[in-house]
């Protein structure tokens, strides 16, 4: 029996390294469902190839559009967040690759667990913005939650493997890379005037602009702190991030007794994806085997957190708890995206974040409700500061 997947975010930069594990492994996986914003044209083109049952897209007009452009196809188009979670939740699937970016990603993610599927989590926001009542649910109805993020995955990899999932076992720490980033090496000066464009090229992978611009930021690195304490049980002191410019161990976990495990291969989103939708066993992927030889040097420093403060914000969050990773998110997905429309800088994006979280009220999450009032609340926030900012 073929897998049967529903792909959130199509479009993207995931959705389309998913895309190609699928057709890769047409006999094992379908793809059944699609969702994605306004990519009109990039989804005609998916829906065309394959054939899926339902697409949905972020607005009437663009489903219309889209509509206009498969006519004829035995397609069911719809549009808007709850048919989103419908395909998320329908029968018709099995797994959901969950690659919407930002915290529009949450209740479509959410949809998938409550209804049991199996959830290949990319979509790293919600789970750092719904934390805790995330992990509850997916406990509650006892899903396989598959990180697809490529630093958890490898940490899912370097974990004693069960029939339920890696478990966490004598783990002394993990060890978090990170590539730095394209300003790695470049002074607070030369970073006051970098572009959207300087900021988008990353050194190693090739992604979507918004989690090319954290990782610029080391924001990725932050969210991804706070992604590693939720889904591997542990607090951000158990995490030592580590800068590895070369981006060929994608992380490692560190044993009680000395041994460290480490996951490398060559930067693809293509082997984690794999691996995500066909655990516990392994593919074949089209990702060129790794040359040690050619590859030669592997570095490792510490990150500064004078120069990005994001991940020093990230950890703060955490420890505040509550609403306060919603409140940092969200500042955050404004502030990226102010500054790649150019009307921020980029060190504009860590001091916004700061401003927002020292101004913002934290409070108790208890239910879902407080995670959206303090994503509402933060990014109202964001866009006045950005607003007095720059006048
Ligand atoms: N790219 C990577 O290598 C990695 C990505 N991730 C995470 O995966 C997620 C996706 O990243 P990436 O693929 O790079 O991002 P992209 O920007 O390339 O793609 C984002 C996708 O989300 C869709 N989308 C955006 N907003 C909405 C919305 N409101 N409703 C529905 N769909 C929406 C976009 O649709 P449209 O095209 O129509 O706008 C697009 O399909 C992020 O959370 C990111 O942090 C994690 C690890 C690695
Ligand atoms: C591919 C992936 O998982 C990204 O999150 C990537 O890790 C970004 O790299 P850095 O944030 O380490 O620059
Ligand atoms: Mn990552």
């Amino acid at each position: 029996m073929k897998q049967k997947i529903c792909l959130l975010g199509a479009t993207g930069s995931i959705g389309s390294s998913t895309l190609d594990v699928i057709e890769k492994h047409s006999d094992q996986f379908e793809l059944v469902s699609v969702a994605a914003n306004s990519s009109v044209e990039r989804m005609a083109e998916i829906c065309r190839q394959f054939l899926p049952q339902r697409a949905v897209m972020g607005s009437e007009k663009a489903r219309d559009a889209l509509a206009k452009l498969c006519h004829g196809l035995p397609i069911q188009f719809e549009w808007g967040s709850e048919a989103m979670e419908d395909i998320a939740s329908d029968d018709a699937c099995d797994q959901v690759m969950a690659s919407i970016m930002g915290f529009a990603g949450l209740r479509p993610t959410l949809a998938a667990i409550r209804s049991g599927k199996r959830v290949l989590l990319a979509n790293k926001e919600s789970l750092v913005t719904a934390g805790r009542l995330f992990m509850d649910e997916v406990a509650k109805h006892n899903v396989v939650l598959m990180p697809i993020d490529s630093e958890h995955n490898a940490i899912y990899q370097c974990l004693p493997q069960t029939k339920q999932g890696a478990i966490k076992r004598d783990v002394d720490k993990i060890l978090l890379t990170a590539s730095g980033g394209p300003f790695r090496e470049f002074s607070m000066e030369q970073m006051c005037a970098v572009t959207p464009a300087q900021a988008c090229a990353h050194p190693n992978w090739t992604m979507g602009q918004k989690i090319s611009v954290d990782s610029a930021s080391l924001m990725n690195k932050g969210l991804e702190l706070i992604e590693a304490c939720w889904l591997f049980d542990v607090t951000p002191d158990q995490v030592q991030v580590v800068v590895h410019p070369e981006s060929i161990i994608h992380s490692m976990v560190s044993y009680k007794d000395g041994s460290v495990i480490a996951q490398m291969g060559n930067p693809d989103m293509k082997i984690p994806i794999a691996y995500g939708m066909t655990w516990p066993k392994r593919v074949e992927t089209d990702v060129p085997p790794l040359d040690l030889f050619s590859v030669s040097q592997l570095n490792f420093e510490a990150p500064d957190i004078k120069r990005f403060p994001n991940l020093r914000l990230a950890k703060e969050a955490w420890f505040m708890g509550g609403t306060a990773m919603a409140t940092l998110n969200a500042s955050n997905e404004v502030a990226v995206a102010a500054f790649l429309n150019k009307q921020i800088s980029f060190l504009d994006i860590a001091r916004i974040n700061e401003k927002v979280l020292e101004r913002s009220e934290i409070s108790v999450v208890n239910e879902l409700g407080a995670v959206f009032d303090a994503d509402f609340e933060a990014r109202s926030m964001a866009l006045r500061v950005i607003d007095t900012e720059t006048k």
